[in-house]
């Protein structure tokens, strides 16, 4: 037992806790480095890389004969806590990427994905109605996944899907420029979806015409592609009417046979696959 009264004991608490603070500050440095490393949300919770800390941090306590169970508990709840502030930090550095975007159109303006268009993009690719061509309607992890693909696309080529609204401001859809494979080749692809009450005015025909005139002028394509359903016959019409033709079929994807309409630039600069 100690000679200390309560308050000499809670002394020495508190010259501890001062000192546990100052080591979870160091902590903090570095888990915002390992956030920033890290690629997607994922990769960010990374669960193994818990289960090993918590592991290792048991037979730390047990080697100083502090309680393993005291020590994982506290363990658990300040990696939670670190998680939530690597996802904030993770986040905000995605958003922060520039991106440039397509003009705007006669009714509709582009403008880069951000978590907070999780909902309305939850919605748009949860709807049956929309993904009729897709092996499924994406779930709302699926949904932010999306996102988070969209905002790495911004990093590493300076376009990807961009948020279709309204002048006003309504949300419509996504539309934009994407790296797709086809029979294995990389090919610069112009993708859409417009929310199923708004289909059949010709706004994805509207925002897949400037993204071609941005894949064209900004980007320097010299061809960019549409990989559509064999049965999505309103997304191949759009296709034609933006100026591509039939040029194949993609054996390579998930859907057994995809048909591929395209355009060539012939006048573009030719730079091509950045
Ligand atoms: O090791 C990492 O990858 C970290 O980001 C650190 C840390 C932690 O606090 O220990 C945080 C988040 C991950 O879930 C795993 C571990």
């Amino acid at each position: 037992m100690t000679s200390l009264d309560i308050d000499g004991v809670r002394a020495e608490i508190d010259a501890l806790d001062r000192q546990i603070v100052q080591l979870i500050s160091q902590r903090q440095h570095w888990v915002v480095e390992a956030g920033a490393l890290k690629a997607d949300r994922d990769a960010v919770r990374a669960p193994d890389r818990v289960q090993k800390v918590i592991d290792k941090v048991r037979a730390l306590a047990e080697e100083a004969g502090a309680s393993a169970d005291v020590v994982e508990t506290t363990y658990r709840a300040m990696i939670a806590a670190f998680i939530d502030l690597e996802l904030s930090v993770h986040e905000s550095h995605l958003a922060s990427v520039p991106c440039t975007t397509p003009n705007d159109t006669e009714r509709l303006r582009f403008r880069p994905m951000t978590f907070d268009d999780l909902e309305s993009m939850a919605a748009l690719l949860g709807d049956p109605a929309v993904m009729t061509y897709y092996p499924a309607p994406k779930t709302r992890d699926e949904a932010r996944a999306w996102v988070e693909w969209n905002q790495r696309n911004y990093g590493e080529h300076g376009h990807g899907l961009w948020v279709i609204e309204t002048r006003e401001g309504e949300f419509v859809g996504d539309c934009g420029l994407t790296w797709q494979k086809v029979n294995g080749r990389a090919e610069l692809e112009v993708g859409y979806h417009v929310r199923a009450d708004l289909q059949g005015r010709g706004y994805a025909t509207e925002a897949a015409a400037a993204c071609r005139d941005f894949a064209r002028d900004v980007l320097g394509a010299t061809k960019l592609v549409a990989i559509i359903h064999p049965d999505n016959a309103a997304s191949a019409r759009v296709a034609e009417k933006i100026g591509m033709r039939f040029l194949e079929e993609d054996h390579g994807g998930a859907i057994a046979v995809r048909r591929v309409l395209g355009m060539d630039f012939p006048e573009a600069r030719g730079r091509g696959r950045s």
